[in-house]
């Protein structure tokens, strides 16, 4: 489905994205609504986007009691997204929650949006792992037992950084989605990312789709840095 990158809107207004996307027109793209925009523009916003022709991820990293994630997936399945997502951190239980929620709320003749867990935000390193959050394994070990038991729950992939994306598909088996998040290009800063891959480096370890954000919503030309992606995706080097 869809193209393999994921254009993360992290924009505070719908008159942004706009904006953003002008250049854009007629192409239709993989689009990520995230905390900032969804809770600005509300469920409008997802509904305009696929107006205009965008698949949409709709990255709200439920993280709650089983109950509760339910019942907020069932209202998020009628909001019309792609893609929706929880943390792996809630548990089996909640996981599953999250799918009979979305199973409870799809529209009937409609799919069923896909839904992913995060293992560890690409923002976590060991050192965080380790000395705030006391988790004592190391993080690719807990990235690889989230994926398990998100894939035991009954979801369709996980987001973690491309570096895991082949002990994920050795865990979890190829048609279990690898979304990866911490994409740069090989000259930018990585700003708050952590685990960093290039978009080069990101299909070569097998991710299925990459989240890529600032690399072009902060690009002086964003349409050209969306082809340099795609070129570099290939295969190609920098021009
Ligand atoms: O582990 C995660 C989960 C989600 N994200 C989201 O992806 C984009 C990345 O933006 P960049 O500007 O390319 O860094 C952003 O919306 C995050 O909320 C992530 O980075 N890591």
């Amino acid at each position: 489905m869809h193209t393999p990158f994921i254009v993360a809107l992290d924009f505070p207004s719908k008159q942004e994205v706009e904006r953003f996307l002008r250049p854009f027109a007629g192409t239709p793209l993989f689009v990520k609504v995230g905390m900032e925009l969804y809770y600005q523009e509300g469920p409008a916003i997802v509904a305009f986007l696929k107006e205009q022709g965008h698949a949409v991820f709709l990255d709200l990293k439920l993280h709650d009691i089983p109950n509760t994630v339910k019942q907020a997936m069932k209202g998020l399945a009628r909001v019309g997204a792609d893609l929706v997502n929880v943390h792996a951190a809630g548990g089996r239980r909640m996981m599953e929650a999250a799918i009979e929620g979305l199973d409870a709320g799809t529209p009937s003749g409609t799919m069923r949006p896909r839904c992913i867990a995060v293992t560890q935000l690409t923002s976590t390193d060991e050192r965080m792992l380790h000395e705030e959050l006391w988790i004592d394994r190391p993080l690719v070990e807990t990235v690889g037992h989230y994926a398990a038991l998100a894939n035991e729950s009954g979801l369709d992939g996980v987001v973690c950084s491309a570096n895991e994306a082949p002990l994920i598909k050795e865990r979890c088996g190829a048609s279990f989605l690898a979304v990866t998040p911490g994409i740069r290009f090989a000259d930018e800063a990585a700003h708050d990312q952590v685990r960093v891959v290039t978009p080069k480096r990101a299909r070569e370890l097998g991710a299925d789709y990459i989240v890529v954000g600032r690399s072009l919503t902060r690009a002086a030309d964003p349409l050209k840095a969306y082809e340099r992606l795609q070129h570099e995706w290939n295969g190609g080097e920098k021009e």
